[in-house]
């Protein structure tokens, strides 16, 4: 059979078939190794300094690892074999003093080494999200949330841990592998040789159980995200889960996958169990060797008894760095692919504005489009938006009507420079676009969406998201004009209520008061508004119409329609097809022209 073994009933996962193919794909690594490093050590900043330190203090501690055995030979040879006891007590406290050195060396390091990389790793996080803060929103629309995640998280836990305890294992353990065979080989080749019989073995019996664990564990990892993504997947959609009946299969599906967690599980601790056992047994047999061929060359007076303790502790402390660094080897690489990741997307470009002379420019909201072109994706034939032009005083309010895809929320977007145009230009009160700071325009501009996001903090701090320095009273009189204030006297806490991330508590109309609550304490110059398609009861359905009117009065508004109401009370109509603006004008003009828009009124189509 091709199956390794079958005990506790457990079917193995890792077939013969599988090691063969896992040992052809390689160790994830970085493709520029040194450049990845080199900005690392420039993260380390000014604690570079407290790093050499650290490093010192590594070669000491190896140092005093290796001259303790050393001394406890002298101490046989010269004192105990010839029973001379003068000077003993004294070699015996500087071995005292050497151990207790030893320790306090390594302590030392490794308290120090902790501070710098848990810092190290707060910049590196930190830069990373405020990059990411600054990054325009196409770079979003072309990566997958949860890998941005993984990048944020994963990827700096693996670089945080390697910091934390790899990086001084992996200096330590190289140390004391040459220390310990430049100091064997001086005493004695033959025993050196001797000593290191059994690295080949170790070399070949480590190989053989982390070919087995790597890919178990990597299958153990596989099985647990899986099974969180679907515990995150019937936590948020549970309602949809009881609405269909779906509850067995979903248990039963989860069985399956939690079956999968544990035959990995119970496989990758049997066989990582092996390993010290093996190391131990392996450690045995070159301790028993070289006692035995120790012998033999004291007896023939080649070696002193001495030097034999000194090979036999030095043959305890040579596995373990072995064994230390065969462990490490793959997870430093893995570090350095994800901290290069983590590079990448630090450098990505983020959005600068050139032209900072209008900082503090106050937007009146005349607003034009000078024959604008735009492509999401620049190799796309057909563009997205072609040639629109328009031009909307402030105060006005447009509405955009078209098929679904025909680029109305794209004309919002470019309004608010989450993209750049292609070709011809927007200009706000005369200035284009491009001369306007992004943070001037957008801070002069509010979003009032279909589907309002709510964070998850108090209704009031919710509220505050549009203007963080306005006053409770500001906050209270936005949300009584917004017709909010009502129903959020009647939550648990009136204002202090948290949310939660998706306001799942609180109603579809009753999120868009917020939102619109929202954009009144920001008082913007321009309004961005896409009216709700979803059916809200008629009562919240008027308070929402009544509080966009205060909202939109006096401000110059673009609005996606879908109500005839709103279309009617527009100043101007903005017809769009497949990217085009094909008509426009108020909305008699447009029923006297008879063309699209009036096909589109007595099919009653908006
Ligand atoms: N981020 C994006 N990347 C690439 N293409 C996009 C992106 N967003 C929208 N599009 C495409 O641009 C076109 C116009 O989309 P847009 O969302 O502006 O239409 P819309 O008129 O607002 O439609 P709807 O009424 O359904 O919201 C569509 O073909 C859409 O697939």
């Amino acid at each position: 059979m091709n199956l390794i073994r079958k005990p506790f009933g457990y079917e193995p996962i890792v077939t013969r078939d599988d090691l063969k193919k896992s040992s052809k794909k390689k160790v994830e690594k970085a493709s520029d190794w040194k450049s990845v490093l080199a900005r690392i050590w420039k993260l380390v900043d000014e604690q570079r300094f407290l790093l050499i330190i650290v490093l010192l203090l590594v070669v000491i501690s190896s140092a005093l690892a290796l001259l303790g055995p050393y001394m406890i030979g002298i101490i046989i040879d010269d004192y105990i074999t010839k029973s001379r006891f003068a000077g003993l007590s004294t070699i015996i406290g500087i071995l005292v003093i050497v151990y207790v050195f030893l320790s306090v060396a390594m302590y030392l390091q490794n308290y120090w080494m902790i501070g710098i990389s848990q810092q190290t790793i707060y910049r590196l996080r930190t830069g990373l999200f405020n990059h990411l803060q600054k990054l325009p929103v196409s770079f979003f629309d072309k990566r997958q949330h949860g890998e941005l995640m993984s990048r944020m998280t994963n990827d700096i836990e693996n670089v945080s841990q390697t910091l934390n305890s790899s990086f001084i294992q992996v200096f330590s353990s190289i140390l004391t592998l040459v220390g310990t065979t430049v100091v064997m080989l001086l005493l004695s080749p033959l025993l050196t040789a001797i000593t290191l019989v059994i690295v080949p073995f170790m070399y070949v019996a480590m190989r053989w159980i982390t070919r087995r664990t790597s890919k178990l564990f990597k299958e153990q990892q596989q099985a647990v995200g899986e099974l969180n993504g679907m515990i995150e997947e019937t936590i948020s959609g549970q309602r949809i889960v009881k609405a269909f009946s779906q509850e067995s299969r979903m248990l039963e599906e989860f069985s399956k996958k939690s079956e999968r967690l544990k035959r990995a599980g119970f496989w990758a601790l049997i066989y990582s169990g092996f390993i010290p056992k093996v190391m131990n047994f392996l450690n045995n047999v070159s301790f028993t060797l070289v006692a035995a061929a120790g012998g033999v060359l004291a007896y023939y007076g080649q070696v002193t008894i001495g030097e034999i303790v000194i090979f036999t502790e030095y043959a305890r402390q040579f596995t373990r760095p072995l064994n230390d660094l065969a462990n490490q080897f793959n997870t430093v690489l893995s570090a350095i692919a994800g901290a290069e990741r983590v590079f990448g997307i630090m450098d990505e470009r983020v959005e600068i504005d050139e032209a900072m002379d209008n900082k503090d420019y106050k937007l009146k909201g005349n607003v034009t489009f000078e024959d604008v072109t735009f492509r999401y994706n620049q190799e796309e034939e057909s563009p997205t938006i072609q040639h629109v032009s328009f031009h909307v005083d402030a105060g006005k309010t447009a509405a955009l009507v078209g098929a679904t895809g025909a680029g109305k929320t794209t004309i919002m977007q470019l309004l608010a420079r989450f993209y750049e145009v292609n070709e011809g230009r927007i200009l706000i009160d005369n200035i284009p676009m491009a001369n306007l700071p992004r943070h001037t325009l957008r801070s002069q501009t509010a979003f009032v969406l279909q589907d309002p996001f709510l964070f998850e903090m108090t209704v009031k701090e919710n509220i505050r998201y549009g203007k963080l320095n306005a006053t409770d009273e500001e906050v209270l009189s936005a949300a009584k004009e917004a017709n909010a204030h009502d129903f959020i006297m009647k939550l648990p806490n009136g204002y202090d209520t948290i949310l939660t991330a998706d306001g799942g508590e609180i109603s579809q109309g009753q999120k868009q008061l917020l939102s619109i609550a929202r954009a009144l304490v920001a008082d913007p110059a321009l309004l961005l508004l896409d009216e709700a398609t979803s059916s809200i009861d008629t009562v919240t359905e008027l308070k929402i119409q009544e509080a966009l009117e205060r909202l939109m009065a006096g401000r110059t508004s673009f609005v996606i329609a879908h109500r005839l109401n709103t279309v009617r009370k527009a100043d101007l109509v903005f017809v769009m097809k497949n990217g085009e603006l094909i008509e426009s004008g108020s909305q008699e003009d447009l029923l006297k022209q008879k063309g699209k828009y009036f096909e589109m009124m007595t099919n009653t189509k908006i």
